[in-house]
């Protein structure tokens, strides 16, 4: 029986040095070893090497158990992905005879997690403690991972993502399977797409100063992360210029979202500056435009929004409307 240098030890070691490629080896190392017959135990006791057999990955998850529906779904996200990254003849190691079922515990910061076995009647769980141990390792792994490659995605000053995920994600959005629809609690919904933009940001810089201006731009990062969902995607798009990624039924939901956040930047006040305002606008992604020209016609939204006396939130697809009528009474005239 082989045992891999990757132990968890050298996992956190490589974290705490940012070196990300390295990480990358050692963790793909790590998924081959616990998927394939050199399984062996690395961060954990050798005695738990017979557990291989019975780990499976599937995610058709039968129950949430007393997890909020939230958790669970960044939990199944990160589950979803990690396995996607894997090469392909790991992939081909899988089968699809577990079902993974989360329930909340104290024993991990991201939660525990177990395993049941789906054919296993009432869905007990079957795990040993030493099974469990596995998994909750695994789960410290690709935490690990997944702390690491989300830092390198954040920008610093407000501590959202940055602009070149900005693209990477919308991409992913853009051409996943379930596209721009899902089912998230028995119902539809569909991403869309919005940007914000400070109103007058260059007066409160010329005004109070650019640490000022800093600290404005940290405030509202905050009351939008504080505003939006756990899953939502916030970006710090530019200087002052905000994007969100978010799933709701439809536009007139989404609007009455972002008008609470606008609401929300409104009603605050802020140190020194006193009254902050955001111009928004937003579109629904789907089939009908390329990824610049979706952010062209949230950002023609926006646009509208600064134009008609900021602090307000504009639909694309209410832009158009107005512009077809504007068109059509033309049409009339002449
Ligand atoms: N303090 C600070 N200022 C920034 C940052 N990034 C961009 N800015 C400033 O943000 C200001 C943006 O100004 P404009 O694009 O003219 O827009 P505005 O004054 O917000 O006016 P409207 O958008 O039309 O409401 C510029 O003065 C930039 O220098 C940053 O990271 N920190």
């Amino acid at each position: 029986m082989q045992t891999s240098n990757c132990g968890y030890g050298l996992v956190k070691q490589l974290v705490s040095q940012k070196k990300e490629n390295e990480l990358k080896q050692c963790f793909s190392l790590i998924l081959q070893d616990l998927l394939s017959d050199r399984f062996d135990a690395y961060f954990f006791s050798k005695k738990c090497c017979h557990v291989k057999a019975q780990i499976e990955f599937q995610f058709t998850v039968h129950a949430s158990g007393v997890m909020h529906q939230e958790e669970y779904d960044a939990y199944l996200k990160l589950f979803k992905n990690a396995i996607h990254d894997l090469p392909d003849h790991i992939k081909l190691l899988k089968q699809p005879t577990r079902t993974l079922f989360f329930a909340k515990t104290d024993i991990h910061p991201l939660g525990g997690l177990i395993i049941t076995n789906k054919a296993h009647k009432e869905g007990k769980v079957i795990l040993t403690d030493k099974e469990e141990g596995l998994i909750l390792h695994l789960l410290d792994v690709y935490f690990l991972q997944m702390q690491l490659l989300h830092n390198s995605s954040i920008d610093p000053l407000s501590q959202l993502l940055n602009r070149q995920s900005f693209e990477q994600k919308l991409t992913e959005i853009m051409h996943s399977e379930g596209r721009y629809q899902q089912k998230k609690i028995d119902q539809e919904q569909n991403w869309f797409l919005a940007i914000l933009d400070i109103d007058h940001f260059k007066q409160v810089n010329d005004t109070f100063g650019h640490v000022i201006g800093d600290e404005v731009i940290v405030l509202v990062s905050q009351l939008l992360k504080s505003h939006f969902r756990f899953d939502d995607l916030l970006f710090r798009y530019g200087g002052e210029e905000f994007a969100i990624l978010f799933m709701t039924d439809n536009s007139d939901q989404a609007w009455k979202v972002l008008d609470r956040a606008r609401e929300l930047i409104a009603n605050t006040r802020f140190p020194q500056v006193s009254n902050v305002t955001m111009s928004i606008g937003f579109i629904q992604v789907g089939d009908d435009y390329q990824l610049s020209e979706l952010v062209n016609k949230a950002d023609m939204a926006l646009y509208f929004s600064k134009d008609n006396g900021r602090n307000q939130v504009s639909d694309y697809q209410q832009l158009n409307i107005v512009q077809q009528a504007v068109s059509g009474s033309d049409i009339e005239l002449f």
